[in-house]
């Protein structure tokens, strides 16, 4: 039997060995490509594996949003779950304490947050090491990692972390590449820049593509700045999942105030004390402002706006996102709405299902 694994180990070599140049480029685009496939083919479950494979835990998704608490052992995700919700987590100084995921709910703004505690994950996670494929699966299924650092070990921690991730197509704080592909049945490959591309050029990307056995298709690079590795995201969007992450330095009990200093300047982090109780609750208004949520009010025609409970809505939300929000049937009888606040060009304004609704905004669904 062929070992994945080792084939990937091969393939990262090969990759480390050649020197990074013009002449090289080509070669080495045609690796990541396969590297890229290989990778995915170790996530497939395999035939006949029962539960194993690639399956996550057995939680399943409840409340507005679901935020993963992923980190190395120890860091203390457990002790930052039984701070912020009702739930606790079992917290100790031996790693691996925790073994399974453990759901809690963070009540904030009127919204239901799921955080879900993980087991500890360590290098080589991402090829199956310790829990690490059930841990990446349930991270691959929320909303916002929040990514638990220990402040008082090696910077490297935090890289490693996203090597991990990256291996299993997490893409953190990124948006997806703006590259058109379209697969045909004929007519050849078709590649097109918007603008000259930077790094890119039509030779490297037709490489790939034929190593893919994708011959007919076309291409077009919106980018100019794209790189292979976006290309290759692009053929495998099926396999990729782009996540906020927010990264969180806890135990800065035991830190200098200099160094401290320095980790909360990094983009995208928080730094906390759960032992002394620092930063706990500025962190939960980081994951609040991270999953960028939106909160709406209702109002039934001739009432006031119910002000007094929110309707929790996700970014890029419309009416027809609203009213299924409701009511799973509401769209079957909706008429028109009725939109005030940031969203309505005058208020209050009618508006159709696919209207983009704004923070805060009020909303009466009138119905057939
Ligand atoms: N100094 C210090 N210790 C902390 C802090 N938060 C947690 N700890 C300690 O760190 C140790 C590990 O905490 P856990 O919450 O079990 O860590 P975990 O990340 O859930 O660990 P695993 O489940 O084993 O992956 C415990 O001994 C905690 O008391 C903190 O802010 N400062
Ligand atoms: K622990
Ligand atoms: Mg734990």
């Amino acid at each position: 039997m062929v070992n994945i694994t080792e084939k990937i180990k091969e393939i990262e070599d090969e990759m480390k060995r050649t020197q990074k140049n013009k002449a090289t480029e080509y070669h080495l685009g045609l690796l990541k490509g396969k590297l890229a496939r290989l990778r995915a083919q170790l996530l497939e479950p395999a035939a006949g594996a029962g539960s194993g494979g690639g399956a996550g835990f057995d939680v399943s998704k409840s409340g507005d949003a679901r935020v993963a608490l992923v980190g190395f052992p120890s860091v203390g995700k457990s002790t930052f779950l039984s701070k912020i919700t009702k739930t606790k987590s079992e917290a100790a100084s031996y790693s691996f304490t925790t073994l399974t995921a453990i759901p809690g709910v963070l009540e904030y703004g009127g919204a239901e947050i799921q955080i879900l505690d993980l087991p500890g994950i360590i290098e080589g996670a991402s090829e199956g090491k310790g829990r690490g494929r059930q841990v990446i699966s349930a991270a691959k299924t929320s909303d916002l990692i929040l990514m638990v650092l220990d402040a008082t070990k090696r910077a490297e921690q935090r890289a490693l972390l996203e090597a991990e991730l990256d291996a299993v197509g997490i893409r953190l704080n990124k948006e997806p590449p703006n590259i058109y592909l379209k697969v045909k049945k004929a007519g050849g490959m078709k590649i097109t820049f918007q603008t000259p591309p930077k790094i890119l050029d039509e030779k490297i990307l037709y490489n790939v593509l034929r190593d893919y056995k994708m011959l007919n298709c076309e291409v077009l690079v919106r980018d100019e700045n794209a790189t292979i590795d976006d290309f290759i995201d692009v053929i495998m969007k099926d396999h990729r999942k782009y996540i906020r992450c927010l990264y969180v330095y806890n135990k800065i009990d035991s830190v200098s105030l200099e160094f401290l200093d320095q980790l909360a300047r990094e983009p995208h982090t928080a730094v906390m004390s759960c032992e002394l109780d620092l930063g706990v609750q500025e962190v939960v208004e980081r994951i609040w402002k991270e999953l960028r949520l939106m909160r709406l009010y209702t109002k039934r025609k001739g009432e006031e706006p119910d002000f007094s409970e929110a309707l929790i809505v996700r970014r890029d939300s419309s009416i027809e996102d609203v009213c299924d929000q409701i009511h799973r049937t509401l769209k079957e009888t909706f008429k028109y709405a009725m939109v005030w606040g940031a969203s309505a060009r005058h208020v209050p304004q009618r508006v159709g299902l696919g209207h983009m609704v704004a923070d805060e905004d009020v909303v009466s669904i009138v119905a057939k």
